[in-house]
């Protein structure tokens, strides 16, 4: 699939060409491709084990990249590591951290200040304005492990964004979060695409990545289509990518996939 060469002078969040990434000798992901400029937003969409989170720890520079190339911010992945946030599916974390959910949002900020160095003020400011921006600055002096799994993540998005990245990489942000934590997440998010991040979101979840992606890749294993959901959230598409199973147009248009 070709790619379009960035606008002059300001280098692409993420390029992907023709990228195949293996765990030792068997390729996960073969030859994907697309773009994401600064300020926009890709949904990763496939099915389990299509290779979704595979390519996340590839832009971190986690997993090689055996042929074709990943770059971020014009850099190998792991030169622009510091650029890059990384919200990993919170149920992967340890919620008996013995830490307040203001030291978690302030360890966001340790990339940028370095371990030996204590946090300033700006610090602090900056960790209790994300803690804000998802929502959940009146639990600042809580334990984490005592939220909900949804408030955790939101909590892992504000360490994120306390580190002011210019590329943030979500993997299933939306698992097990209500309505009310979605909705918060979400307005985040809008934000900090306003404010130039580009964003990768892996979800299951078609109709977000429909409402609130400028566009989507379809994976499983190869690459089935990466543009806007107009012309990727097909029925065509979605069957191809998901071996046949069953795939929908759900209400008012959205597609959805059938469990
Ligand atoms: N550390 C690893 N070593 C070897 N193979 C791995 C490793 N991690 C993942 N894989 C394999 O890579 C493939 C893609 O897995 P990956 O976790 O990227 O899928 P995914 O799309 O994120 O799935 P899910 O939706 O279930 O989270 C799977 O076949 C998986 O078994």
């Amino acid at each position: 699939m070709p790619v379009e060469p960035a606008a002059a002078g300001v280098p692409d969040a993420l390029v992907l060409a023709e990228a195949t990434v293996a765990y030792g000798r068997t390729p996960a992901l073969e030859r994907v491709s697309g773009r994401v400029p600064a300020g926009r937003t890709v949904a990763l969409i496939g099915p389990n084990g299509a290779g979704k989170s595979t390519l996340i720890k590839a832009v971190l520079g986690l997993v090689p990249v055996v042929s074709g190339s990943v770059t971020v911010l014009g850099q190998t992945p792991s030169r622009a590591r510091r650029e890059v946030g990384y919200v990993p599916q919170a149920d992967t974390l340890d919620a008996d951290f013995p830490v307040s959910v203001a030291q978690v949002v302030l360890m966001g900020r340790y990339r940028r200040i370095g371990w030996v160095r204590r946090p300033g003020a700006d610090d602090r400011a900056a960790a209790q304005e994300a803690l804000a921006a998802v929502g959940l600055e009146h639990r600042a002096r809580d334990r984490f492990g005592t939220l909900s799994g949804g408030q955790r993540q939101r909590v892992l998005l504000a360490r994120a964004i306390s580190a002011q990245p210019r590329l943030l990489l979500l993997d299933e942000p939306f698992n097990g979060v209500d309505t009310v934590s979605q909705d918060a997440l979400l307005a985040a998010l809008a934000r900090l695409t306003a404010a130039g991040t580009a964003v990768v979101i892996s979800t299951h979840d078609l109709a977000l990545a429909h409402l609130a992606c400028d566009d989507v890749c379809l994976l499983n294993r190869h690459q089935f289509a990466f543009g806007p959901p107009a012309a990727t959230l097909t029925p065509e598409l979605l069957r191809a990518t998901y071996g046949g199973a069953a795939v929908e147009l759900g209400a008012h248009g959205v597609i959805v996939a059938r469990p």
